[in-house]
């Protein structure tokens, strides 16, 4: 329909599209595959282009300043997501998550609570005894495997690590690790699935039929997750309820000193229409979100910057020396948070790892709330709408030699000096996407990386494994991560 009112030539250029099954190249599963495809087309078409996914367009852009028109300038309109997809609509509540709500006012509820609520600087703070619980027990785990010369997979490590933080930040305690390695293996398993799931969407009765397996192992691993994580939130709303009953006066003034957890907040948080409040089954899809979106992002992140840390000694070293000159002695083991505001090199590698080795390489893909002009071109409101996330970050008109790992780049007189990664004047690069749906965990995460890195750098000295070089190549997994996992000698610095 939409060619109908929109003649093709009006929508950004592409290659032209079959009728019905659309253009053949949504049989590709992942967008990382059809990553060189898109950027070889840019080339020929220009920086915006049309694909056809199905009876969807899909428009790709790939130049700063029209990520800029359209996430900034004109971001009320370019805020929206596309209308529940079918394996989302069949599965799972309505709600579903902020991610994947429309642009509204329910949207507006959950995305406020959690930035309010757990992602407030002052909330965060609340949990840096965790954080510094789960930095000892990472470098204990990564001192035993390294004492018993095993390699340990390294970005395993990362990931139960940022695992155990999220889970704690989600259910206000500890969990023992049986527990939290089956939350992790439930959150998994769907998410590395997810890129099976995607052909579902197309023609969902007939992929009913024609997959009726894939279909089958959706419900299953959705069940599973429902089964591990429902009696741990029925767990925390009795604990909740009870200091709710049992101090009722005072409950506000508990409340205030009560560091809440994710749940605690989501257990009475009001729905636009006034009344209902959330079922069980619409908290389990909030978590999974809130689990997922802050682990392997962050894990993933914290490989690339480590391995190019490994790959490059004179960056560890300078990075080890900035270290050393913000603590009171060498004997002290920890990195505290605070101290992290006086180390402007270990930004700049956050940054350039960010900006190198963006985890996500699209932004979720957008949508309009109406049909609106950019660059010339008409976008769709059934159009989804991607932005190239790493070829933003790797412009040569920006970026001196922008394939290089130079962290001195975001330091004075450098041209990323001062960036702004929320692009809110220019976007320079955009690891947590622009706009509204901005990443509302970008200060968290930015957090975690500066505090496991310099942490992980103060406590060992990160060496390549002889014969077996750092290798920077991609694979999509998720996020896209290192084809090659990270692997390394850790030597302990410090002698307890
Ligand atoms: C290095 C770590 C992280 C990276 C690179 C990252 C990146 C992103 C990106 C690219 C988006 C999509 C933006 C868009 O659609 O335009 C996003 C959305 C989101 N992220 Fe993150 N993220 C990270 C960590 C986190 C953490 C720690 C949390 C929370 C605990 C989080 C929660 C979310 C949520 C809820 C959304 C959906 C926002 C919305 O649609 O309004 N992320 N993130």
């Amino acid at each position: 329909i939409s060619t109908l009112i929109f003649p093709s030539n009006k929508l950004p250029p592409g290659p032209p599209a079959f009728p019905l099954i659309g253009n053949f190249l949504w049989l590709r599963t992942s967008l990382f595959e059809l990553e060189p495809i898109i950027r070889s087309l840019h080339a020929k078409f220009g920086p915006i282009i049309t694909l056809r996914f199905g009876s969807r367009p899909a428009i790709f852009v790939a130049e700063r300043s029209l990520a800029f028109q359209a996430l900034i300038h004109k971001g009320a309109v370019f805020a929206d997501r596309l209308k529940v997809d079918a394996i989302t609509g069949t599965l799972f509540t309505k709600i579903q998550t902020i991610n994947s709500a429309r642009y509204g006012p329910t949207w507006r509820i959950l995305r406020r609570n959690l930035t309010s609520q757990i992602l407030h600087p002052s909330r965060v703070k609340d949990y840096s005894h965790a954080r510094n619980w789960v930095r000892q027990m990472l470098a204990n785990r990564l001192e035993s495997a390294s004492d018993s010369g095993n390699h340990v997979k390294l970005v395993q490590e990362f990931q139960y690590a940022m695992f155990c933080l999220l889970v704690f930040m989600c259910f206000g305690d500890k969990l023992d690790q049986n527990q939290v390695k089956e939350i992790e293996r439930v959150e998994r398993a769907m998410l590395l699935n997810s890129g099976n799931f995607n052909t579902l969407n197309f023609w969902p009765n007939v992929t009913k039929i024609l997959f009726r397996k894939r279909w089958a192992k959706l419900s299953q691993l959705r069940k599973d997750q429902e089964d591990v994580l429902i009696p741990l939130i029925r767990a925390r709303k009795k604990i909740y309820r009870e200091r709710q009953s049992k101090a009722k006066e005072d409950f506000e003034n508990e409340k205030d000193r009560l560091v809440l957890c994710y749940i605690d907040t989501l257990l009475d948080l009001q729905l636009p229409d006034g009344s209902t409040k959330l079922v069980e089954e619409e908290i389990v899809s909030l978590c999974n979100e809130f689990l997922n979106a802050g682990t392997d992002t962050t894990s993933t992140a914290l490989e690339w910057i480590l391995a190019n840390l490994v790959k490059y000694p004179h960056i560890q070293g300078k990075l080890f020396t900035e270290i050393k000159g913000v603590m009171e002695s060498e004997e002290e083991e920890e990195v505290k948070e605070e101290v992290l505001q006086k180390t402007p090199y270990l930004k700049a590698v956050i940054l350039e790892g960010l900006r190198r080795h963006p985890p996500g390489h699209f932004v979720v893909p957008h949508a309009v709330t109406e049909d609106i002009e950019l660059g010339g071109h008409v976008i769709p409101k059934n159009g989804a709408i991607n932005f190239m996330v790493a070829d933003m970050g790797w412009d040569p008109e920006v970026w001196e030699d922008p394939m290089s790992f130079k962290p001195e780049r975001f330091l004075s007189g450098g041209e990323g000096e001062a960036v702004d990664i929320t692009g809110s004047k220019e976007i320079k690069m955009m690891p947590f996407g622009v706009g509204r749906r901005i990443c509302p965990g970008y200060g968290l995460a930015m957090l975690h990386l500066e505090y496991f890195v310099a942490n992980l750098i103060w406590k060992f000295e990160w060496k390549a494994v002889e014969g077996d070089e750092v290798d920077l190549s991609e694979k999509q997994q998720f996020t896209t991560v290192m084809k090659n996992p990270l692997k390394a000698n850790l030597i302990p610095r410090i002698k307890n």
